[in-house]
């Protein structure tokens, strides 16, 4: 069957690592299960994910359906330093997003793809608004765990006291949780946070919850099952992670923004669980201090390592670490430091023993289901719930540290010790063999009739069902409204000439 026969969703991710990533591993998974998916985001990461990946417009087949690339411009020129800064630039996203998301489905529409559901992540909350404004059914994809999800649903309902700045270090009790302490709830909600404005962004999507008919979530029922079932009664969530195994699809289409360094090879030298594997993620940046006690830490412990350490963005305002002098040639052939690693393949290689993770939510479902020991080194958002989680509920890791808000430096003591308490000794063991578990329950919701799988074919069968009733006036209902929103920007764009920058 060709692509073109197959229902068509339209997906459209915020252009970051940690939220392109479980989008199109959905994508992926839609895509097995016989849908025709289109995946978007700006060009501006779209020439990198070409470049690194080889994303391309083509359908490329996968299971029983096909996926492909469109990306859009976001109004900006190519090397625009205001990208870097959210705060402007979501914002920026929206004003163009409402428009150009609505062209690029007529032009789809026109050539027989008719679009039947959109599903966006979040920090884009606009996208429900475009997918009502076309009379379109639409789903969004949480991309943090469940608690994360329960904890900003009583902040944005005022349900619970959070800390405030009368009451900073209050815990806060949510239904059918642990209590969180005040540094353990997501930290865009501390009334400090430095990042209000992504405070703001998901806020905007608890706002427009009402609109999107699904919320699937990137974890599964036994991993979260009491919160996910007291959340359950409230919104129409679909459990379906976790999302980065696909039994039909390996891994040929990738959506990384840079192209993974090699380090398998080096891995298949080192002996079983000989190995740390160090990263903190696509956007936490250390200090260069900390960066030096971990240095020193890593190589007074004696383990192999493999150390992430990304080039900063040219705008982003951080400097680029440097390692201590002499520290490369100290660690020898104990330790690997790569730019950007292939962290799926890093975490299922039998030579790794434990990963020191930010504990950004893809890295902690990575982790889980690879059977793989952490030690968690949290800065701020879901990070510090997730650490929690992973120490103090799933146990499986050993905490480092407690947050950017702490503001305190890890000395290379702390690193040293926690290296060695996660990967020798009673403690080491049990925890690997609680990640094994976790592994095991992972396994068993993914595969073909387990919890996630279900899930997903549930979510399909909808699409599918109300795509029938979307025949060729529906489409057309589409398209009107498209040219609708069009003339309406052209008219704000003709009439704000010259007034804005
Ligand atoms: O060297 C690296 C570092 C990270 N990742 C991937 O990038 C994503 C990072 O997402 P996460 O939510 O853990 O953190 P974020 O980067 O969003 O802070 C995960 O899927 C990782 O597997 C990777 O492939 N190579
Ligand atoms: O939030 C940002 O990225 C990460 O997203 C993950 C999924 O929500 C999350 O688990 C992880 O902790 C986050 O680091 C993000 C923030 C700001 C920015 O400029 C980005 O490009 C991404």
């Amino acid at each position: 069957m060709g692509s073109e026969s197959l229902v068509h969703v339209f997906l459209v991710s915020f252009p970051g690592q940690g939220h392109v990533n479980p989008l199109l591993r959905l994508g992926k998974r839609l895509a097995s299960k016989g849908l025709l998916v289109t995946f978007t985001t700006p060009e501006s990461i779209g020439k990198q994910m070409r470049k690194a990946s080889g994303c391309s417009d083509e359908p490329s087949p996968v299971g029983d359906g096909f996926i492909r690339f469109e990306f859009f411009e976001d109004g900006w020129d190519e090397d625009e330093p205001r990208r870097q800064d959210l705060d402007q630039y979501l914002p920026q996203l929206e004003k163009v997003g409402k428009v150009v998301i609505p062209q690029m489905i007529r032009r789809n529409a026109e050539r027989g793809r008719t679009v039947s559901c959109l599903i966006n992540n979040p920090f884009i909350p606009w996208v429900s608004d475009v997918a009502e404004s076309l009379g379109l059914p639409s789903a969004m994809l949480w991309v943090q765990s469940c608690a994360c999800f329960a904890a900003y649903y009583h902040y944005y309902h005022n349900l619970v006291p959070f800390p405030s700045e009368e009451a900073m270090e209050i815990d806060v009790q949510l239904p059918c949780m642990p209590l969180l302490k005040h540094d353990e709830v997501p930290s865009f909600l501390y009334p400090t946070t430095p990042y209000p404005f992504l405070r703001r962004a998901i806020m905007g999507q608890y706002g427009n919850l009402d609109k999107p008919f699904c919320v699937l979530m990137d974890t599964f029922q036994e991993l979260e099952s009491e919160i996910i079932e007291y959340m359950s009664k409230i919104c129409p969530i679909k459990t379906v992670g976790p999302l980065f195994k696909n039994p039909k699809a390996p891994n040929a289409v990738r959506g990384d923004f840079m192209k993974a360094d090699d380090c398998i090879g080096w891995l298949d030298s080192k002996p079983p669980k000989s190995v740390v594997y160090v990263s903190f993620g696509s956007v936490v940046y250390l200090k260069q201090d900390q960066w030096d006690e971990i240095a020193f830490g890593l190589l007074n412990s004696g383990v192999n390592f493999i150390w992430v350490m990304k080039p900063p963005h040219k705008d982003s305002g951080y400097t680029v670490l440097t390692l201590p002098e002499g520290f490369l040639e100290k660690a020898g052939n104990k330790g690997k430091v790569v730019q950007w690693s292939p962290q799926e393949q890093v975490l299922a290689h039998p030579s790794v023993a434990c990963f020191v993770t930010h504990c950004g939510w893809n890295s902690t479902m990575e982790a889980l289901t690879s059977g793989m020991p952490v030690v968690a080194f949290p800065q701020w958002g879901d990070q510090v719930t997730d650490a929690k989680y992973l120490v103090d509920v799933f146990k499986v890791g050993v905490r480092m540290c407690r947050g950017e808000a702490e503001d305190k430096l890890i000395t290379r003591d702390v690193v040293e010790r926690c290296l060695v308490e996660a990967t020798v000794g009673p403690k080491a063991a049990k925890m690997k063999e609680n990640a094994l578990k976790w592994k095991a329950t992972a396994e068993a919701a993914f595969i073909e009739g387990g919890s996630s799988d279900r899930n997903l074919q549930a979510f399909v069968d909808e699409v599918k069902k109300r795509s029938v009733g979307m025949d060729h006036s529906t489409a057309g209902k589409a398209t009107e409204k498209a040219n609708e929103i069009e003339v309406e920007a052209e008219a704000v764009a003709a009439a704000t000439d010259g007034k804005e920058d």
